[in-house]
């Protein structure tokens, strides 16, 4: 529980309801990619929200980029809300309220945007893509073709994580990823992707779905560079980094206090 985080005791109620009827998960923490805007249709905001109360549902902390802004602010403030913790990781560029609106729960500034890809990894143990645009798009995209590589096909590191390989769930509300999923299935019949590598994608219509389907999964893709080595030397990460200049451990913003410790 974020320590900054004071709940009424309503609040507290629902929680510890919640605690008590949690669904046991191999995951600790899952980075969910999604739009900085609502989109058109109610589903997909209802699906935000939905993805956010089954993560709270299985104990399950949420990583994603930082602010309020469209279904980022509503699956970010639906596992606050039930108690979770919730770590943004947003460029300094970005962090301004004007630009991303406040974040709940932890910050994570970054230098740029590709330091806050290397983060967002590090902190996970599964990706999920809402529905979203550009960001969420390359955000996908990029995880897909780490994924392809093998460079998550290692056991991760942190907490109770069980030593299962990182995986990439797709929420497909409403058919929204229909067309990318066609265009997918194009490139595999035209000999570009793999048959095996088109399975790294978990596909479900619902968070409730999708969830149960990441559980049980097990990768069935070929594993070429291990996560660490890549880490290092592709992703440029290292234990030390945050924002050049800072010293470790000084640049985590606790976003309800507002002030950078
Ligand atoms: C300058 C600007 C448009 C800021 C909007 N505010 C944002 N704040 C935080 N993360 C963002 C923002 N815009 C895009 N992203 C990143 O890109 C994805 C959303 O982009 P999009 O709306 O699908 O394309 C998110 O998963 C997030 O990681």
């Amino acid at each position: 529980m974020d320590s900054e985080h004071h709940m009424d005791v309503k609040e507290e109620e629902a929680v510890e309801v919640m605690n008590l009827t949690a669904v046991p998960s191999r995951f600790r923490r899952i980075c969910v990619f999604c739009g900085s805007s609502h989109g058109k249709k109610k589903s997909y905001q209802d699906a935000a929200v939905e993805l956010g109360k089954e993560l709270v549902a299985r104990n399950i902390d949420l990583v994603y980029g930082g602010g309020s802004v469209g279904l980022m602010g509503l699956v970010s403030r639906a596992v606050y809300n039930g108690g979770r913790h919730v770590i943004g990781v947003i460029p300094k560029t970005l962090m301004p309220r004007e630009i991303t609106g406040e974040t709940v729960g932890e910050v994570k500034p970054v230098a740029d945007m590709h330091q806050r890809k290397a983060e967002m990894a590090r902190q996970s143990d599964a990706f999920i893509a809402l529905p979203g645009g550009y960001g969420t798009l390359e955000e996908l995209l990029e995880v897909i073709a780490w994924a392809q590589l093998g460079i998550h096909d290692k056991p991760c590191s942190m907490g109770n994580y069980n030593g299962e390989m990182l995986q990439v769930g797709l929420l497909n509300v409403d058919g929204y990823y229909n067309s990318l999923l066609s265009f997918i299935d194009k490139a595999v019949e035209e000999e570009f992707i793999s048959p095996t590598a088109r399975h790294i994608i978990v596909l479900a219509p619902t968070p409730k779905e999708l969830l149960q389907k990441l559980e049980e999964y097990s990768p069935r893709h070929e594993k070429i560079a291990p996560k660490t080595k890549w880490d290092v030397e592709q992703l440029g990460y290292c234990k030390t980094c945050e924002i050049p200049g800072l010293k470790e451990g000084t640049a985590i913003i606790q976003a309800q206090g507002g002030s950078m410790l």
